[in-house]
């Protein structure tokens, strides 16, 4: 399952499944501990390291990981939270194993160079509060020495949010079966480190009950429509980017020219005729076509194969009219509606299709479904109510970038970086995904690729980065994604 993310309460139920089926959680328990200890022992020498136990199951494989420290040779020693002999079922047996020292947790203990944060797990109820509030605060700054069980103990599992701001951070997570939401939302992601998941033995079966309809973004999931040898351009579809009037152009283009890098066979620029001049003067490879009237938008809706709108398009009322007759025409083309489309639309009335996608940034969501975003517990089911309102693929924006179509799939991108949060990246964005739209990808899953590749250039870029490098840097990420038979032919 390693691209699928589960929800607590859907680990919970492969814990009570485990058992039905046969594995106690007794044995998950200290298959759990003995992955923390392993991935420890693999990354770090040995050095004065404190376990710090809490009162659940948490605090369980806490417990077995010392024991596994110790029967290694490491200085290792447990500070609990409540009193072993208050400990009950399988984390009171797992401390009653333990033979090595065992401190009340609070700051007159030995110095420790590492942590084990084993205080509590993705399931957490309550904010952090006593000494676990403490000690989280005490090693704040110091996450690099810290080892997480399960999540960052502060960590609501299902959000990525701290209960009440107060958490740990760690340098390594260890988590079991599949990631948590709080593995790939922000905060949580970044306070997690770098994320193990162990294989703790629940039986396949029990897991695959579980019915995943949420992953993280990867390749795996997905393949780009790689053009066949014989391809024509008319065959690699034709893209359709709405200009913005003179001096409001530079974003269609960004666009457009992402479209074309993303492999669109034609790419177009709409412009109004005051822009025209302003529009050709920049462009080469693309094409211009003179837009006038609302009948000009709709016959760019049934010729193009993806239709980009709101990139600097402009929010007046005759805007708002050029936009309802691209989405009135008929047949039409899927749109991807972003920026000033957005703005016109909102609050979203209008059903789509599930062919068509909407990419807000936070404050566009909120706008767009203000009922939506005030009454959803994290950003993976904001953007998953929005697609089944809008009955069309939605991208919600961020370092934790989600799409979720109306069928309730979801995806949550965890590649990218800050310095993609610059003028014209989420026009690039855009283009991206209709240039993939229009070579016959699936809305959902174009979505999906635009925002993976979006993100890796992001992490190749750094800093410096500008939306127009964005563009420039897909050849190289995309040649990396090529299958193998095809790398062979280019390389004759
Ligand atoms: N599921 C699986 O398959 C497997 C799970 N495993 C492990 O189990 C972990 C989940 O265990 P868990 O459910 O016992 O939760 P955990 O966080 O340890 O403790 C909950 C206790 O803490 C209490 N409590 C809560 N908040 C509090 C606060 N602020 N301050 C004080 N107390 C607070 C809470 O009290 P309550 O809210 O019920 O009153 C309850 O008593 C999971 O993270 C993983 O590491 C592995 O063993 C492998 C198999
Ligand atoms: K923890």
């Amino acid at each position: 399952m390693s691209r699928e993310i589960i929800t607590v309460e859907e680990m919970r139920a492969i814990d009570a499944g485990s058992a039905a089926a046969g594995v106690p959680t007794r044995t998950l328990m200290e298959n759990a501990g003995r992955a923390v200890a392993d991935a420890i022992v693999a990354r770090f020498k040995p050095r004065p390291t404190a376990v710090l136990c809490g009162p659940g199951n948490n605090g369980g494989d806490g417990w077995v990981a010392a024991r596994y420290l110790l029967e290694r040779g490491w200085p290792v020693w447990v500070e609990t939270l409540v009193p072993r002999d208050t400990l009950k079922g399988d984390a009171k047996d797992a401390a009653a194993a333990f033979t090595g020292e065992t401190y009340a947790l609070s700051r007159d203990n030995p110095r420790a160079e590492l942590v084990v944060d084993a205080l509590f797990g993705a399931g957490l109820s309550r904010p952090l509060e006593g000494e676990a509030a403490r000690a989280a605060n005490a090693f704040w700054k110091r996450a690099d020495r810290v080892v997480a069980i399960d999540v960052p103990s502060g960590i609501d599992g299902d959000t990525g949010m701290a209960l009440n701001e107060i958490s740990f951070g760690a340098a390594l997570t260890v988590t079991f079966v599949s990631k948590k939401p709080a593995h790939v939302l922000m905060p949580g992601r970044a306070l997690c480190g770098e994320i193990v998941v162990a294989d703790i033995g629940a039986p396949e079966d029990v897991v695959a009950a579980q019915k995943v309809s949420l992953f993280e973004n990867d390749p795996s999931l997905w393949s780009l429509p790689w053009p066949e040898p014989d391809a024509h351009k008319n065959e690699r579809g034709h893209v359709i980017v709405a200009s913005g009037g003179r001096a409001r152009t530079g974003a269609a283009r960004l666009s457009a020219r992402a479209a074309l890098r993303g492999g669109a066979g034609l790419v177009t620029v709409l412009s109004p005729p005051d822009a025209l001049d302003e529009n050709a003067a920049q462009l080469t490879a693309i094409m211009v076509r003179e837009a006038r009237d609302e009948a000009a938008y709709a016959q760019a809706a049934r010729i193009a194969r993806a239709l980009v709108i709101g990139p600097a398009f402009g929010t007046s009322d005759d805007h708002y009219k050029l936009l309802l007759a691209a989405i009135g025409a008929e047949p039409r083309a899927p749109l991807v509606l972003d920026a000033d489309a957005l703005t016109l639309l909102s609050p979203i009335t209008h059903g789509f299709t599930s062919r068509d996608v909407l990419t807000p940034h936070v404050g566009e969501f909120r706008r767009a479904f203000p009922g939506i975003w005030s009454s959803s517990s994290n950003r993976i089911d904001a953007t998953r109510a929005a697609a089944a309102y809008a009955r069309c693929v939605v991208l919600l924006k961020g370092p934790d970038t989600v799409i979720a179509a109306p069928d309730g799939r979801a995806i949550v991108n965890t590649t990218g970086s800050p310095f993609l949060a610059t003028a014209g990246s989420g026009d690039v964005l855009a283009g991206l995904i209709a240039a993939l739209i229009s070579q016959g990808m699936e809305s959902f899953e174009a979505a999906a690729v635009a925002v993976w590749l979006h993100g890796k250039a992001g992490e190749r870029l750094g800093p410096g980065l500008i939306a127009e490098d964005v563009t420039e840097i897909l050849p190289a990420i995309l040649n990396d994604l090529a299958p193998m038979d095809l790398k062979a032919a280019l390389n004759g």
